[in-house]
């Protein structure tokens, strides 16, 4: 294992459960975590507010490299809050339509470029979970544990779906699957770090699998990676 603090990477498509998953491992290791998602959310977000064309990547590129966020973990729930330029966004930035724009500027190269930096430095001891599209395959590409969560969209839709009507929304079946389905193709298809497993990820298939069996599996396979006696 390299040495440093170790990194479990966890990427995947929208909705595949990469971030509930990513918490309880955070949560029982007593690991650090990175959304790496809510970042370019965040970047997404400061470019509504600027007036920032989002088909500018010249533009793009200074806002990303000099984006004033903070992610502030709350002393009693241990929920992370997420803070643009002084103010509280961390529900904003859940909208469909933040995740659709994030998910177009995150396509730009010189974007990602100038968010790397920011996301490695989440990397410390005791450990770090990492949630994303390319946290095995570019961000940390020596973790010594990679997972690849997936779902069928129809599946991912329809966990949305309950999300939003569970938090009182209204919600379009149709609709989220059509958007679902978007948001695949352009992060799948993109030039710079598509989103594909890595060669060593370990490829979870949830659609048939509660939390909790998500959960056990990715723990047995994680104790098999870190244990003294396994194999680098
Ligand atoms: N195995 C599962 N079975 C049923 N529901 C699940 C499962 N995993 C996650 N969910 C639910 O699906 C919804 C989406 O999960 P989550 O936010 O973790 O996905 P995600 O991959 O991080 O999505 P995004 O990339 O859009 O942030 C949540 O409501 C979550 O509780
Ligand atoms: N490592 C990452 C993380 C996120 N993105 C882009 C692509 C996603 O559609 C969008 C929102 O991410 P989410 O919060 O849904 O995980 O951000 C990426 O390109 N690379």
């Amino acid at each position: 294992m390299p040495s440093g603090a170790p990194v479990i990477t966890i990427d995947g498509p929208s909705g595949s459960g990469k971030g509930t998953l990513a918490q309880r491992l955070a949560q029982q290791l007593g690991w650090h975590l990175l959304d790496s998602g809510a970042i370019y959310r965040v970047l997404a977000l400061a470019s509504l507010h600027h007036g920032v064309d989002i088909e500018n990547e010249d533009a793009l590129v200074p806002l990303a490299a000099h984006l004033d966020v903070q992610f502030v973990s709350d002393e009693n729930t241990k929920k992370i809050q997420v803070i643009l330029e002084g103010e509280e966004v961390s529900k904003s930035i859940r909208t469909e339509e933040c995740g659709a724009v994030a998910s177009k500027i995150a396509a730009f190269p010189r974007v990602r470029e100038a968010l790397l930096r920011r996301q490695r430095g989440f990397k410390a001891l005791p450990g770090l979970v990492a949630d994303g599209r390319d946290m095995g395959t570019v961000v940390f590409q020596d973790a010594p544990v990679k997972l690849f969560l997936t779902a069928s969209a129809e599946d991912r839709a329809n966990r949305r779906y309950l999300q939003l009507q569970s938090a009182g929304h209204d919600a379009n079946l149709a609709q989220i699957l059509a958007d679902v389905q978007a948001r695949d193709e352009r992060d799948t298809n993109r030039s710079v770090a598509p989103l594909v497993p890595a060669e060593d990820a370990l490829v979870i298939d949830s659609s048939k699998m509660s939390i909790d069996e998500v959960e056990a599996t990715a723990f047995d396979y994680i104790y098999g990676k870190l244990s003294p006696t396994a194999s680098a």
